[in-house]
C-alpha cells in the first residue's frame, strides 16, 4: 500500500510556545501508526529544530519546512535554502503552496527548480497543485492541474517521483469552510494519478501518494480518506488544533 499521509500546515500561526505546546498535546496522544501511515508537521522555519528534535525518535513521524528558496545560497536576504533544512536533518518541504504562488507570484518554472535543489539534496518535497473557483466553475480544472503538473513535476525521472507527495488543494476549499465532496476529490485525484501514469508508468502512478487539501476536519477526514485515490490530507486550519488533528490521523486509511 502506498504511504497515507497526515500533513499539518501551520502557516504563519503560533509563537514559539504555542507552538511547542501544540505538537506536546498531540505526540502525549501516542497515535499508533501503522507501516505506510506517516505524519508531518509543517512548522515555520524558526521552529523546524525544535519540533524536529521532538519527533525524529518516533518513528513514521517527521518535520516539513513550509517553503525553500529556489537557489542554491548567496546574497538572497531572507531566503532560507535546502542545504540549510538539510543541514537541520529535515526530510520534508511543502512547495508551490497556493499561498505562495498567489502572494509571492511563484511561477510553476521556480518550484520545479525548488523541487530539483530537495531531490538533488535527498528532501522530499510535498508539491501543492490546485484550482482557483473560476476554473472550477469553467470545469477545466482538470487541465489547470495538469498543466501544474507538466510544467513543474514531469522533467523529473521515474526514480526521481517516488520522493514526490502531491498534495492537491482546490483554493476555493482553502480556509473556506467549503470542501470538495468525496466525488470531487476522487474524480481528481483519479485523474491526476491517470496523467502519471501516462507520463511514466501504471507503477509509477500506483506508487505516489495524492493528499488532498481545503477544510479538511476531524468530522469530515475520514470520508474524504476513504476516496480510494485519496492518500491522506494536508490540513492547514485543523491541525492547530490538536484533538482535531489527532482524529485527523486516526482517519488515515
Ligand atoms: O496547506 C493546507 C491547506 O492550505 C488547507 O488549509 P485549510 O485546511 O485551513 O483549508
Amino acid at each position: 500500500m502506498r504511504q497515507q499521509i497526515a500533513a499539518a500546515n501551520w502557516k504563519m500561526n503560533l509563537t514559539y510556545v504555542e507552538g511547542q505546546q501544540l505538537l506536546k498535546d498531540i505526540l502525549d496522544e501516542n497515535v499508533e501508526t501503522s507501516e505506510h501511515q506517516v505524519v508531518i508537521f509543517g512548522v515555520p522555519f524558526p521552529y523546524l529544530m525544535t519540533a524536529n528534535e521532538k519527533v525524529n525518535t518516533l518513528k513514521n513521524f517527521y518535520v516539513a519546512a513550509q517553503n525553500c528558496s529556489n537557489k542554491k545560497s548567496g546574497a538572497y536576504t531572507g531566503e532560507v535554502s535546502v542545504d540549510m533544512l538539510k543541514s537541520l536533518n529535515i526530510q520534508y518541504c511543502i512547495i508551490g503552496h497556493s499561498e505562495r504562488r498567489e502572494y509571492f507570484n511563484e511561477t510553476n518554472l521556480e518550484i520545479s527548480e525548488k523541487l530539483d535543489l530537495l531531490l538533488g539534496a535527498g528532501l522530499k518535497p510535498i508539491f501543492c497543485c490546485g484550482e482557483p473557483l473560476s476554473i472550477r466553475e469553467a470545469g477545466t480544472q482538470n487541465e489547470y492541474v495538469e498543466k501544474q503538473l507538466k510544467e513543474s513535476l514531469f522533467h523529473l525521472s521515474a526514480e526521481d517521483l517516488k520522493n514526490v507527495v502531491i498534495a492537491y488543494e482546490p483554493i476555493w476549499a482553502i480556509g473556506t469552510g467549503k470542501t470538495a465532496t468525496t466525488e470531487q476529490a476522487q474524480e481528481i485525484h483519479a485523474y491526476l494519478r491517470s496523467v502519471i501514469a501516462k507520463q511514466y508508468s501504471q507503477e509509477a502512478a500506483d506508487g505516489i501518494s495524492i493528499l488532498y487539501g481545503g477544510s479538511v476536519k476531524a468530522n469530515n477526514a475520514k470520508e474524504l480518506f476513504s476516496c480510494p485515490d485519496v492518500d491522506g490530507g494536508l490540513v492547514g486550519g485543523a491541525s492547530l488544533v490538536a484533538v482535531d488533528f489527532v482524529e485527523i490521523i486516526k482517519a488515515l486509511k
